[in-house]
């Protein structure tokens, strides 16, 4: 891949989309990292914008920083929008009129929403671009981010607060899901460890399943568990109940899209 890369804070996300790059097909020449916490990693990694090799010309700048401190950040990088850099945002809820304002209307600019499975090449990313982008730009994003994942664009902006609140966020949901099925069988006598080892490697395995099963539907996969009159018959008659996971979960994603709002002002 032959792109160069100004990443900005590299956190738990920037971190995880840097460490798929560089499994795959990234040159560690072409990345610089930008992060005031300093990291041990093979590219090279400044604390501020004013440690930016003279002459490095990134083709994407990577704004992995937290939505609250994108104000203060982003002039510091509005020269590299006047080079012809396409800005890809991973900041939750940040809109792209609101970089629009800071680095100017003809900037071209990605706001996406990927995920930490990224760290491992199995993330998702969503996209949405605005005007200034153009094909190629495109092309570009979506090849940086296809090495770490699936890709997907939107047109309608508006979709994003969803998308963060099913893909962006989702990560967390099924890793408290291991958490919670591993206390429940505490709670049905096991011992802690024991316990933790069979959910975890229950939602390991369920999920590369389904991974594996690409054409199969989850709602098929669950059906092949379930006997009739049988045990998981008996946990879904808990769980498909009009109070249960469905409900909880419509409410969860609710949550975390109308948090994406707020985010934005
Ligand atoms: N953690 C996740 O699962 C996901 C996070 N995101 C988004 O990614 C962004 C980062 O989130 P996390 O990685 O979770 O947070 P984080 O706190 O782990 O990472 C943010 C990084 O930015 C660095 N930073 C702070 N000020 C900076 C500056 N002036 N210049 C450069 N770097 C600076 C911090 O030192 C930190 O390492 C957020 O906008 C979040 O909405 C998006 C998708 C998933
Ligand atoms: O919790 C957050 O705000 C970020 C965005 C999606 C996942 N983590």
């Amino acid at each position: 891949m032959s792109l160069s890369i100004l990443l900005v804070g590299c956190g738990k996300m920037g971190g995880a989309m840097l460490s798929g790059w560089l499994d795959r097909s990234l040159r560690a020449e072409d990345v610089v990292v930008v992060e005031p916490g300093g990291a041990e990693l093979p590219v090279k990694v400044v604390a501020a914008a004013d440690g930016i090799p003279e002459g490095f010309r990134p083709d994407v700048v990577v704004l992995a920083v937290k939505p609250q401190v994108m104000d203060d950040v982003l002039p510091a990088y509005a020269r590299f929008a006047a080079a012809g850099a396409v800005f890809l945002s991973i900041a939750a809820g940040r809109t792209l009129a609101s970089f629009e304002r800071l680095l100017g209307a003809d900037a071209a600019i990605v706001r996406a929403m990927p995920n930490t499975p990224a760290a491992v090449g199995r993330g998702i990313t969503v996209c949405c671009p605005n005007d200034a982008v153009g094909p190629a730009m495109r092309d570009q994003c979506t090849m940086l981010l296809e090495a770490v994942g699936q890709v997907a664009w939107v047109e309608d902006e508006g979709q994003m607060d969803a998308v963060t609140a099913v893909s962006g966020s989702g990560p967390a949901y099924v890793f408290l899901l291991a958490e919670t099925l591993a206390r429940a069988g505490e709670a049905a006598g096991l011992p802690a460890s024991l316990a933790a080892q069979l959910a975890r490697a229950t939602v390991c395995g369920a999920g590369e399943l389904m991974h594996r099963c690409g054409d199969d539907e989850p709602a098929q996969l669950r059906k092949n568990v379930t006997s009739p009159n049988g045990t998981t018959a008996a946990a879904l008659d808990v769980l498909m109940a009009d109070d249960g996971l469905a409900a909880l979960m419509e409410r969860a994603v609710a949550a975390a899209a109308r948090r994406s709002k707020e985010l934005a002002s």
